[in-house]
């Protein structure tokens, strides 16, 4: 079998509806076509290089400005939730910063994305 997941196969994945869920069999089966993964490798180019005026590479600079920035991405991603007028793109927005962040905490202290997705999947019942 390809080790080479088609987008062909990501998208059926993606707009599969009933059936048994999409379930990763072999380690790496994760990378391909996965927008996370495409982020995760940017951010950690961003760590190794660190170029002039790359926000990345100043919050990689101080782990306590990246907690705080997950911390208060967090707690936006919350009040969007609880609004009574939520919006779908506000909270979108909101969630896409926090995502976006975690992502470079995690780089930040070295955790690979696919030890998080790898978590998920044993928690899976
Ligand atoms: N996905 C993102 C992304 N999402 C949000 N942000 C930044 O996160 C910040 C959001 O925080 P705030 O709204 O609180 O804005 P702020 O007041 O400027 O932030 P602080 O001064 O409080 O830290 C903004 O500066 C956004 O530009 C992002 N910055 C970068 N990326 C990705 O990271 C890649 C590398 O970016 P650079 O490191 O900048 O090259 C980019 O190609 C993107 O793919």
């Amino acid at each position: 079998m390809s080790r080479v997941i088609s987008m062909r196969s990501v998208m059926a994945a993606v707009h599969h509806n009933g059936g048994p869920p999409f379930r990763p069999t072999w380690p790496g089966h994760y990378r391909s076509g996965v927008p996370l993964h495409d982020l995760e490798a940017v951010l950690r180019s961003r760590r190794d290089d660190a170029p002039a005026g790359s926000y990345t590479a100043e919050l990689l600079a101080d782990p306590e400005r990246t907690q705080r920035k997950i911390m208060e991405e967090a707690f936006e991603v919350c009040l969007e939730l609880g609004r009574t007028d939520r919006s779908d793109e506000r909270i979108a927005e909101e969630a896409a910063d926090l995502v976006y962040h975690l992502m470079v905490g995690l780089v930040g202290a070295d955790v690979p994305f696919d030890h998080v997705l790898r978590v998920l999947e044993e928690r899976k019942r």
